[in-house]
Order: C-alpha cells, then structure tokens, then sequence
C-alpha cells in the first residue's frame, strides 16, 4: 500500500493491462447502505403529492391491478391525501432540521454506525430512501465513486413485508442494473427473533416505564398492519410479528394480557391485519383501563406513524373514551440500545469482507 492509500499492482501479463505493465488501482472499499422507507421533502400539497405518488405507484404497496387502482391514486388519494397527510405531518415536523424525524433518525444512525466501525479501514456508511430523497440510486452511485466494490445494503425493518423489505430490495437492484462494473452486494435480512434486537427493545422498554410515574395495566406492541389478502398469500409479515412479541413477552416474564399485539395504519378499504390498534386502545379505555402504554417494535425510527398516530392521535382517543394515564415509548432511534442492533447485524454481514 502506498501512502496515498491506492495499491501498486503489477499485472501478470500485457494480455490483462494491454497499455502498462505497472497499474495504479484505488484501494477497494467496503459500503455499507442503510436504507429506510421514504419521507416527504417538505409538508406543502406539491412536496406531498410527489413522494405519495411515488410510493401508492409501487406495486409491491398497493397489488390491485394498475387499471383499477390508478384512477382512484390519481381521481382522488393523489387530490386529497397531500393535504390531510401535510397537515399530519406539520405537527410531527423537526423544524431546526426542516425536515422528517425519519429522515433525522435515519441520518444520525448511519452517522454514529460510521464512528463505531471506525475500528475498521476503508468502510463507508451512507443512508437512502426507498421513496423520496436520498434516493438508492444516488447514493449508490456515491458509494461506487469513492471505490466500494462490495456493498452490505440494510433495509431497516425488522419484521420481513414484500411491502417493505422486498421493495428496497428491487429498488437497490434495480439500480445496480445500471452498473457495468457491479458490486459484490449482501443484503441484511429481517432480525425478526434476534437476541440483539429483542434485548434492545425489552432494555429500551423497561428504562422507559422506569421515568413513569405511573404502572401501565397494558402495554401494546403496535406494528404497522398490511392488507390480511397480502398474508394469505404468503407474505410473512404477521407470523414474524408474533415471533417478536413472543420473545419480548419471555424476556420481560409478561403474560399476553400485559403485553398485546395490535397493528395499526390502515389505509383503504380492504381488512388489514386485526386487532386494530385504534380499535383495541378505545376498547381498552371503555373496558375501564386506566393506563397503558405503546410502543412500536416494527419502527426501527419515529416517524410520523409513531409520533403522529400513535403519540398523537391514540393518545386522544384513549383520553376521549374514559383512559388516564397514557405513553408513548420512543422507538429505538439513534439510542445506544437501537445503534447496538444495527452495529451487531452490520459487522455478521461483514464477516470475512474486513479482518
Ligand atoms: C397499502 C398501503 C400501505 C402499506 C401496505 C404499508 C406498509 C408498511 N408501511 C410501513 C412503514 C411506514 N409507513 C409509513 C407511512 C405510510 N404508509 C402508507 C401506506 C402503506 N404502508 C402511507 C400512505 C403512508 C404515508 C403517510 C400517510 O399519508 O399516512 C411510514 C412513515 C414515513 C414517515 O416519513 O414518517 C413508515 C415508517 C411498514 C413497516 C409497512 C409494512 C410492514
Ligand atoms: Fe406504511
Ligand atoms: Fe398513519
């Protein structure tokens, strides 16, 4: 290696380096690409309209086919949804940063997994969006111009959807169709039933209900739902749902009266998959529950189906109908619990790639 950190490379014959025998090659760098869902660029109707659009357009979201859905996306979601969803997004916005907390959380997390893999030369981290901005393609393109020739991509889910996981993936192949010198690519799988994971979140919980003072009678596992005719066919979001709360259950000694699995964000007119999160928390309150708590294991960050739905808009409901002690546990973000999963599954991935 040379002081410049480039590589002197004698070539073996003039067949393999036609113009010299004596070649100066960057030294190959190792990416690592952690990619999140998608965020709006601003909270305006025109900011909105682009990045709904993008996302309701993908066919791993939304299965109808394009000739049903797309005058119902353009007719009307594409009308409405800008303004209801901005407005949503408004209360929930980081001003300091004029941009989402997803994006913030996301950010900051390749920033700090950056510094602890410092331990390890020629790594990159850089972070993408599957809808929005930064785009895969972007930083992909970033990623092969400082010298990566192989590539850990980390789409942050921990529960696998083809609504989520599937589609990232595409996306980052996609763009990798475009490469004539491609990668060598591993991409992170779902860490459904991690030990890592599960340890991170029954911490991150346990320190939360510590600053209460209150007890919660319940507390709801709360994950974003899907469509049930996505599950029937063989996506198997619901069943590593279970898997989490199960282990979570074990590990804090709950029973399944304490801590209980809901899922939330529905969107059209299709079941989704049950108990409903709205639906469970207002029963909770009429039932004469006093205090629960939420937290959503299957965010790796806050966002606005977090902080708005659920920090928000159950919050209300569950005050509305008779509860009075509510919380919102924080999702793993950038904490040093949360920074410990990502590390831990990056450095598996890069087993054998760095020393
Ligand atoms: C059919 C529609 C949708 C499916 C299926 C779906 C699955 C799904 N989504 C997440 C995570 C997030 N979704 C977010 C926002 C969001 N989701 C949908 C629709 C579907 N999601 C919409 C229309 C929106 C936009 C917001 C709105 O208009 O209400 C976000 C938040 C992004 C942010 O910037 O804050 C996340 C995260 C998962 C995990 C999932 C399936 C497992
Ligand atoms: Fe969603
Ligand atoms: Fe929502």
């Amino acid at each position: 290696m040379s002081a410049t950190g480039r590589t002197r490379v004698k070539r073996a014959s003039a067949a393999e380096a036609p113009c010299a025998n004596d070649i100066v090659l960057p030294t190959p760098k190792v990416g690592v690409l952690l990619v999140n869902l998608g965020t709006p660029d601003g909270t305006d109707f025109t900011s909105m309209r682009r990045y709904l659009k993008e996302f309701l357009s993908d066919k791993r979201v939304i299965e109808w086919p394009r000739a049903i859905w797309y005058p119902v996306l353009y007719g009307i979601v594409l009308n409405t949804r800008p303004t209801k969803s901005g407005s949503n997004y408004e209360r929930i916005w980081n001003r300091e940063k004029n941009e989402s907390p997803l994006r913030t959380f996301t950010h900051s997390q390749a920033e700090k997994l950056s510094g602890v893999l410092k331990d390890q030369p020629n790594i990159v981290v850089d972070w993408a969006m599957r809808y929005g901005q930064p785009s895969i393609e972007t930083v992909l393109t970033r990623l092969r111009e400082q010298g990566c020739q192989r590539i850990v991509m980390f789409p942050l889910y921990p529960q696998y959807s083809a609504t989520t996981t599937a589609t990232v993936n595409d996306k980052f192949f996609e763009a990798l169709m475009k490469t004539r010198f491609m990668p060598a690519v591993r991409t992170v799988p779902s860490y459904e039933d991690e030990p890592v994971y599960i340890d991170a979140l029954a911490r991150s919980i346990e320190k939360h209900l510590a600053t209460l003072d209150f007890e919660p009678e319940v507390v709801i596992a709360s994950y974003h739902g899907i469509p049930q005719s996505y599950a029937k066919r063989g996506d198997p979001y619901p069943s590593h749902c279970l898997t989490t709360s199960r282990l979570l259950r074990e590990r804090l000694g709950w029973d399944e009266k304490k801590l209980q699995t809901c899922f939330q964000s529905r969107f059209g007119p299709e079941e989704w998959l049950q108990p409903y999160t709205d639906k469970t928390i207002e029963q909770l309150a009429r039932d004469g529950v006093k205090s629960i708590a939420v937290f959503n294991p299957g965010f790796v960050s806050d966002c606005l189906e977090t902080l708005d739905e659920i920090g928000n808009e159950a919050a209300e409901s569950f005050h509305e109908h008779g509860g009075v002690n509510f919380s919102h546990i924080p999702c793993l973000n950038d904490s040093a619990e949360g920074m410990s999963v990502i590390e831990t599954l990056v450095r598996r991935e890069l087993q054998g790639w760095v020393r």
